[in-house]
């Protein structure tokens, strides 16, 4: 803490129990003389970030899929099947998902992290909840602090014949930011719809990817709850000591990213550490923790993080897909059998694996493997870095 002016520590009613916690204004951040130890990162995470190649995979065109065409739905099917085998990463093109309401949604994030900090700490994330504000997470953590400020919505699909649209996000973000972002929340609701429906073709997919029924990996996550934020990244002088997001796979089951013209997502693959181009008509696929476990390991949890940028600030939008939270992940008997390999994760609930990420593990590259055997002895403790 010795590094940090008082001007820079959040005063009460902010403060979290725990004591003194960081305000995240990278402008007040900035003119410090030294980056605050608290956002260092060791030197073997900052270090491959910055000398990745690009990763050249080309993007899977979702157009075949959408037309019905069988022939291109297997070839489809195909590409997406090694590139999860591989490395749990692809972008889609023609996802039918409207480039204005992505612009748009990037927008309204905009002008919500163009908030004065006291409106902003007012929809903090409550502790062990996934939706609200967070600056730099340093209201858990207090080393290693990743370089961004993130606002969170959770999401449940209301499914057609519904009574009444559900209106969560717009509720939620009126309630909790004020009714002047009204419209904000209209237009991230429309986006969670768009994840949503984008999320479920891509898990038609999936299945047919794995000799699964078509329908059976959607089923299995219709009804879960996800959550969406918006991750800003402002410009960093010293960027190449910090990171955006440190190195980590995601503990949900399958994430849809949208980075913004910046770049910064770097993908390890092929044992290599590889940057990912931003492309404005494409969304990053990757898969998380959860439905890595779901197959059996046959698809990877794709590891990632994002470096930050000297001058410019980087947004991205990202939606978490989870199972609702009591299903059972438990691989189909089809994954399994006399000639597949054995089962290599126990049955878990999402309830569960969030609570671990949420109350007692930050999530790293190593959360299944650590959540797996704190599942076996729940008395094993952890402590937050
Ligand atoms: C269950 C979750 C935990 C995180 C948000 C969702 C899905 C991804 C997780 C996260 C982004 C992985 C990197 C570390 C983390 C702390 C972050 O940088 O935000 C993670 C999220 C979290 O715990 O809030
Ligand atoms: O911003 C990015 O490109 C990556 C963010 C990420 O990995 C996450 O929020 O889980
Ligand atoms: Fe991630």
């Amino acid at each position: 803490m010795e590094s940090i002016s008082p001007s820079l520590l959040l005063t009460p009613p902010f403060q979290s129990k725990n004591g003194l916690n960081l305000v995240f204004d990278a402008s007040l951040l900035q003119q410090q003389p030294n980056l605050p130890t608290q956002f260092l990162w060791p030197h073997e995470d900052t270090s491959y970030a910055a000398a990745a190649d690009e990763l050249n995979d080309p993007p899977v065109d979702l157009a075949g899929f959408f037309h019905g065409d069988r022939h291109l739905i297997n070839s489809t099917a195909a590409q997406i099947r090694t590139a999860c085998s591989n490395h749990g990463f692809f972008q889609v093109v023609n996802h039918g998902v409207d480039l204005a309401l992505v612009r748009a949604a990037h927008q309204h994030m905009d002008a919500f992290f163009s908030l004065p900090l006291a409106r902003k700490l007012a929809v903090g994330r409550q502790p062990g909840g996934l939706r609200g504000y967070s600056g730099a997470h340093a209201d858990r953590f207090s080393s290693k602090l990743p370089w961004k400020e993130t606002f969170s919505v959770t999401y449940k699909h209301a499914p057609a014949p519904a009574p009444a649209p559900a209106l969560d996000v717009v509720n939620y973000i009126k309630r909790g930011v004020g009714q002047d972002f009204e419209e904000s929340g209209y237009v991230l609701q429309r986006y969670c719809e768009a994840m949503h429906e984008l999320s479920m073709a891509i898990f038609e997919l999936l299945a047919i990817s794995l000799g699964l029924e078509r329908l059976q990996c959607r089923e299995f996550f219709e009804g879960g709850c996800s959550v969406m934020r918006g991750n800003n990244y402002p410009p960093c002088k010293e960027a190449g000591l910090t990171l955006g997001t440190g190195p980590h796979s995601d503990p949900n089951a399958l994430t849809l990213l949208h980075q913004d013209e910046v770049g910064g997502l770097v993908i390890f693959a092929d044992n290599k550490w590889r940057a990912i181009r931003p492309c404005r008509e494409a969304f990053v696929v990757n898969i998380g923790d959860t439905f890595m476990a779901l197959c059996n390991g046959r698809y990877k949890s794709c590891l990632h993080r994002a470096v930050v940028n000297k001058e410019r600030v980087r947004r991205s939008l990202v939606f978490f897909v989870n199972p609702n939270e009591d299903k059972v992940v438990r691989p189909p008997g089809r994954l399994l059998g006399p000639t597949a390999p054995a089962r290599l994760y126990p049955d878990f609930t999402w309830s569960d694996l969030r609570d671990f990420t949420q109350n007692h593990y930050r999530a790293d590259t190593r959360t299944l493997q650590h959540f797996v055997s704190w599942l076996s002895n729940k008395t094993q403790h952890y402590s937050l870095p």
